[in-house]
């Protein structure tokens, strides 16, 4: 059959390839395509394309998500929140793949310290020298303080770059699967809740196994790069997702020897630490039906050692450290329940200066609801008997019924290690230093003329130099230049800041400088 131009509507071919059109955009170019320049009669299959075209159009009509059930069926997919830590897992391990070299999209950003991936120092950067590197004594040239300090300058000036894949999605291989990895950015409406991101890994099959595999090998190399630091989250809001702990940062462990302290305090802190964690504890707990947690009152005038004991505690029993500001914007009773119920099954939850939290006041005459086990009914159920609360504590979202409840709820988490601090212990209301909620008590307080000599010696055995730097008679004479109980451990360690490669300077300044402070505390 030859055309005739008269009527091109009638041509079955040209209707077919216009219908096939409308249902497939772009469908007639690759058809003229295929006739035109690689001769090839594609005209059998238009009728077999067009019933396919309809049938799946029409089954997309009626069942909207069946596309998606498919996908499902064929391809199986992990998704990763930002509030969780396996993004950070992921996002460490990707940075650090020879793949991410070659893509060609990618995020390419400041490194932060905050960056929940990396919150390693400046200095561990691919191919950068440390901080101690640069500082090579055996090097000639690189002996004095200016040719150090001008290369540190110049390392500083090109500030560390994070390449992770930009938002949209990414393909890879491991080991040997196709994997495709999707990152997208949640923007908030409001400026205070921040950003959040979400993860989707893929790959084709039912079996969700090299997912797996993958997650748990970027789990290992994070976890592993931290070896035995310590591990310092905080609480943070996220987005429309209410609180959660957020990892801010890691340090080296403190040693125990480095915080001033009677030293039989010191090792019943530990010991009731290390008692408490032993299976057998555990299992004591249980059997006898008694929550399984641990409180811990520290107080004493500021800068005493408080939060150091509570660091280098969590460094010895390589615990994680929690620490969470009751000051913060939005944190209620709901928000602080749900951030104790994430705890982990072994950790220190560290609740500083809980004397300023607007929860110091008594209760007054409320009377915190208690089951017939003596426990706290959370607030939730008892919101008409807690709508007195009489204490300032309506300034601040948290309140002390609110913060017995947290502690003692059945949301708050088996196990966890509870320090609280506060330069105030006479401020605080009875309620909250009941055994159970403070199971020990450590007073700190001004240094002892033992303490000062402790602390002399720490401070000149500990600046990085191996060489004895004073002696005996010198640690005496500045044991007994600075008066008993009247200075903190922080003033004078600030003290000996400032002479410290000179031990004989701090010792023979040391009289002037405690009649200045002194002078200092009379006015
Ligand atoms: N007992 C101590 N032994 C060694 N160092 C101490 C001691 N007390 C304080 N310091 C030093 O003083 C600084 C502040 O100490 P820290 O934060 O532990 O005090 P704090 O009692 O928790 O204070 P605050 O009540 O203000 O929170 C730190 O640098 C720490 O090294």
């Amino acid at each position: 059959m030859a055309s005739n131009g008269t009527s091109s509507v009638a041509d079955p071919v040209l209707l077919g390839t216009t219908l096939l059109d409308s249902l497939i955009p772009g469908s007639r170019i690759i058809f003229h395509f295929f006739t035109s320049y690689l001769k090839i009669d594609i005209n059998g299959y238009i009728q077999i394309l067009i019933g396919f075209a309809l049938l799946t159009g029409c089954i997309q009509y009626l069942h909207p998500d069946i596309m998606q059930r498919i996908g499902d069926l064929i391809i199986s997919t992990a998704e990763i929140r930002m509030e969780d830590e396996v993004f950070a897992y992921m996002m460490y391990w990707i940075s650090r793949q020879p793949h991410m070299k070659r893509t060609s999209r990618f995020l390419a950003a400041i490194k932060f310290k905050h960056d929940p991936w990396d919150d390693s120092d400046d200095s561990d950067s691919e191919g950068e020298a440390s901080d101690d590197e640069c500082w090579d004594e055996s090097e000639s040239k690189l002996t004095t303080f200016d040719d150090y300090w001008a290369k540190m300058m110049n390392r500083d000036k090109y500030k560390a770059i994070n390449f992770t894949p930009s938002e949209g999605s990414h393909y890879f291989r491991y080991r040997g699967r196709l994997i495709k990895l999707r990152r997208k950015q949640e923007r908030s409406t409001s400026r205070d809740l921040g950003r959040s991101e979400r993860l989707w890994l893929s790959c084709f099959g039912k079996n969700p196994e090299i997912l797996r595999q993958l997650l748990l090998e970027a789990q290992k190399t994070y976890i592993e790069r931290d070896g035995n630091r310590t591990l310092i989250y905080r609480a943070r809001r996220y987005y429309e997702r209410g609180f959660h702990w957020m990892r801010c940062m890691s340090r080296s462990p403190r040693p125990l020897s480095s915080v001033i302290l009677e030293q039989a305090q010191k090792q019943e802190f530990v010991d009731d630490m290390r008692e408490y964690l032993h299976p057998h504890t555990r299992r004591w707990y249980f059997d006898r039906g008694i929550p399984y947690r641990r409180g811990y009152l520290l107080h004493g005038p500021p800068g005493t050692g408080k939060t150091s004991l509570c660091f280098a505690a969590a460094g010895l029993l390589g615990l994680k450290l929690y620490l969470l500001n009751l000051k913060m914007n939005g944190l209620d009773e709901d928000s602080m329940c749900s951030l104790f119920g994430d705890l982990p099954r072994r950790c220190i939850v560290l609740l500083e200066d809980i004397d300023t939290a607007g929860i110091t006041q008594t209760r007054g005459k409320t009377v915190t609801p208690r089951d017939a086990d003596d426990h706290v009914v959370p607030a939730s159920e008892t919101e008409s008997s807690t709508e007195n609360v009489s204490d300032d504590s309506s300034r601040n979202s948290i309140t002390l019924s609110g913060l017995l409840n947290v502690i003692d709820g059945v949301a708050a988490s088996e196990g966890r290690i509870l320090v609280m601090t506060t330069n105030h212990l006479d401020k605080l209301d009875p309620a909250l230093l009941r055994p159970g909620r403070v199971d020990m008590s450590i007073g700190f307080g001004y240094m002892s003329e033992n303490d000062i000599k402790e602390l002399f010696a720490s401070m000149y055995k500990l600046n990085g130099s191996d060489r004895p730097c004073t002696s005996n008679g010198q640690q005496q004479a500045k044991g007994e230049v600075i008066p008993s109980g009247e200075l903190t451990a922080a003033e004078i360690q600030g003290y000996l800041l400032n002479h410290k490669d000179k031990p004989e300077a701090a010792v023979a300044g040391a009289a002037k400088w405690v009649e200045e402070m002194q002078k200092n505390r009379k006015n």
